[in-house]
């Protein structure tokens, strides 16, 4: 019997029964073997940098004879949690969203939170390496969490937490960071007298500021190691390397050792009935999923009808950006602008092929996942959903396209049988290699398919692969539009990103998979159409970002781009609200940027009818490609500094800004910092704490992506 649910019959039967059969294996070798005193090394990571830092900490514990096992928060599961089963745990954890959990964590966190009894995790001894970028509000805000909450449930900090901030360079300080784990963590394992750190010390003991931690890092790195084999900027990929036979390979990672193994399924029928439920997705019963209260996750999305797409760049444009609307009817789901709609993606099936082809494998295998180490009875791997097929892995639960990091880099570099290749994968791993490391891996937008195309020698095993490769996270696109309007559909625009690189063309992969599935539908002559396809989605919430109660202060949006995406489901609120009367409306401006009027102008349209009918009081638009000079929208906003700093401080307005976090978002930031001193006045320091409290107040709200 299912549990609380009816008797599961035919395929549905074989696939239970396979998944119980390994858990049982696994949970009879665990209960032979006696507890070894061990590290737990837990992660919450949504892009791999936290789970690549966690593999490098647990396989270089081996070398300090401490023993470890590493685990996402997910795979360790709160309730496995407590001094007799884990009594060290070192945190390695970032945040996602706004503030919020990475999907592999997000259950563990949901219960941490909930849990109240101070007692609860007494006994156990923990650290925790934060990794967050302070371009976002809520920075830190799930590493603080987790320190905060292990300590009012008893845990004590044996070793400074620290915080490493992308804006800083995480790498540096993570490393100084790890560099004086050691001695602390053999103490702590070995159930020595620990070294209480609190939160307090941590300030001007355990923990170094991050400024000094990267000028330690940086000073430590530059002293007498080589600089490589030749300087990069020549560089472009990995066969412009040149290595020696004696170039300097110090602080290579140790090879991160393979949690798991795969059985492969030997019956054929048990083998189909899981090739046939990949094949014939969505299921009936996937279809048909609801949630009364409207709760959807990448793991158990909603699936909408696709009502229209549209392309709202010009059809000369090589910019592809398309507008979708989603039929929720039914779903329960209640959305508010300002929050995201979650796409569950699958890979480009040619990537996949290319994985196949370079390990050799064959795609239609079925395999299951058991834990290597005999003392585990956790459940690894659950994003896989095994039992599952290898192309299904790959396509649909895997990360094959982002940048790699270095643990998979040394992964690969054990498995290459030419020696070439091999120092080439090692070096850039290296502390040496490190500029090359930036300049062809991370600058050149590499990926695992890429660096199997170049290093063909390198054939590493499919366990370790698939136990290394990140979970395949699901995107987020700004909802366009308002339920107030719009009731059971939402909208949401992507553009399909498409990247030359030095290794070639790399595809965004959800963008051209929605591309894919799309498309069709929009014939060539009316760019719009009425498509016959569905899309797993869940609701993100926004946080902050949200339209504020009242119409009654002054709102100022600036997005460009797909930035803009946000603002018109606000606009449609605001329309709505302005019609059932009853508000007072203060201004309210948009500051939109493209390249020229004809091209990429987005939602003109709809943007010129809100402007119109008075729901948009000013469109203010910064053309960056028509005319002989490059304007962008924080050129428009000084344009009216006065009036800026009227709606936003002498009025006490909003301000809210959506887009690119890597140059728009800082730029704005900038630009509001110096309307603030020659609009209002103030000195630098002022402007810089007025707008800390703007964003406190929640008055200064962003949206941005990386
Ligand atoms: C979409 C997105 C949202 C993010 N939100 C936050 C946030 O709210 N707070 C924060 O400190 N960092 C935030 N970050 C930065 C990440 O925490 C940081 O890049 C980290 O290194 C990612 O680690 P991971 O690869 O293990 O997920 C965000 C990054 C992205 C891409």
């Amino acid at each position: 019997m299912s549990a609380g649910g009816p008797p599961l019959t035919g395929g549905a039967a074989i696939l239970a029964r396979l998944r119980a059969q390994r858990a049982a294996s696994s949970k009879k070798t665990s209960a032979q073997k006696p507890a070894v005193r061990e590290a737990v090394i837990a992660f919450a990571s949504q892009t791999g940098t936290a789970q690549d830092i966690a593999c490098a900490i647990a396989s270089e514990s081996k070398s300090h004879g401490i023993a470890s096992k590493v685990l996402s928060l997910n795979e360790l599961g709160f309730e496995n949690v407590s001094a007799a089963k884990t009594s060290v745990i070192v945190l390695v954890a970032s945040s996602t969203g706004d503030g919020d959990p990475p999907d592999n964590a997000s259950a563990f966190f949901r219960q941490l939170q909930k849990a109240q009894s101070p007692e609860q995790l007494k006994g156990i001894q923990f650290t925790c390496l934060g990794l967050g970028d302070s371009n976002y509000t809520s920075f830190m805000h799930v590493p603080r969490t987790l320190c905060r909450k292990f300590r009012e449930l008893g845990a004590e900090c044996f070793h400074g937490c620290q915080e490493a901030d992308e804006v800083e360079g995480l790498e540096e300080i993570a490393e100084d960071w790890v560099e004086r784990l050691w001695a602390p963590l053999k103490n702590a394992v070995a159930g020595g007298t620990v070294h209480k750190v609190s939160p307090e010390q941590e300030k001007t003991d355990g923990k170094v500021s991050t400024q000094q931690a990267f000028s330690q890092a940086t000073s430590a790195s530059n002293a007498g190691v080589s600089l490589g084999p030749q300087s990069t900027d020549s560089l472009a990929s990995i066969s412009d390397l040149c290595i020696s036979s004696d170039v300097d390979l110090q602080g290579v990672p140790a090879c991160p050792e393979c949690r798991v193994k795969l059985v492969w399924e030997e019956d054929s029928n048990a083998a189909d009935v899981v090739l046939l439920r990949e094949k014939s997705w969505p299921s009936q019963q996937e279809m048909e999923h609801r949630d009364p209260k409207g709760l959807y996750n990448a793991e158990n999305p909603f699936l909408g009808k696709v009502l229209e797409v549209r392309r709202l760049t010009a059809g000369w444009s090589d910019k592809r950006v398309l507008h979708v609307e989603v039929d929720l009817t039914g779903s329960a789901v209640v959305y508010r602008p300002g929050d995201s709609m979650g796409v569950a993606p699958a890979n480009d099936p040619c990537l996949v092929n290319d994985i196949l082809g370079a390990l050799g494998i064959d795609g239609a295998r079925v395999f299951s996942v058991v834990p290597r180490q005999e003392s585990s009875n956790q459940v690894l791997l659950p994003h896989l959903h095994w039992p599952c097929s290898v192309q299904h892995a790959l396509a649909s639960a895997c990360d094959i396209t982002s940048v790699p990091r270095k643990t998979l880099l040394r992964l690969l570099a054990e498995h290459c049988s030419d020696e070439i290749e091999k120092r080439k994968l090692l070096y850039l791993c290296s502390r040496s290699g490190r500029d090359a490391y930036r300049k062809v891996v991370v600058e050149g937008n590499s990926s695992v398919v890429q660096i199997l195309r170049s290093c063909p020698s390198c054939k590493p095993p499919l366990d370790a692969l698939l136990d290394i490769l990140p979970p395949l996270a699901p995107r987020l696109y700004s909802i366009s539009s308002s339920q107030l309007e719009k009731g059971d559909k939402a909208q949401f625009a992507f553009t399909v990103v498409t990247l030359q690189t030095p290794w070639g063309t790399k595809n965004g992969v959800a963008t051209h998979w929605m591309d894919r599935l799309l498309s069709p539908a929009l014939s060539a002559a009316s760019n719009s159409g009425k498509p016959q396809a569905v899309l797993p989605v869940f609701l993100r919430s926004g946080g902050a970002f949200h339209v504020p109660d009242t119409l009654e202060k002054p709102w100022i949006m600036i997005g460009p781009g797909t930035g803009v995406t946000p603002f018109l489901g606000f606009l449609q609120e605001r329309r709505a609200r302005r019609q059932a009367g009853g508000e007072q409306s203060a201004p309210c401006w948009l500051f939109f940027g493209c390249r020229q009027p004809t091209e990429d102008f987005l939602y003109e349209d709809e943007l010129k009818d809100f402007l119109e009918e008075k729901t948009l009081n000013r469109l203010e638009v910064a053309f960056s490609r028509h005319g002989s000079s490059k304007v962008y929208v924080q050129h428009r906003i000084k344009e009216f500094a006065d009036e800026v700093f009227d709606m936003a401080i002498t009025q006490a307005g909003y301000v809210f800004v959506c887009g690119d976090g890597a140059s728009m978002a800082k730029d704005v930031h900038d630009c509001l910092l110096a309307i603030l001193q020659s609009a209002g006045r103030l000195t630098g320091q002022e402007a810089v704490t007025k707008l800390a409290e703007m964003s406190k107040e929640r008055r200064y709200v962003r949206d941005i992506w990386s």
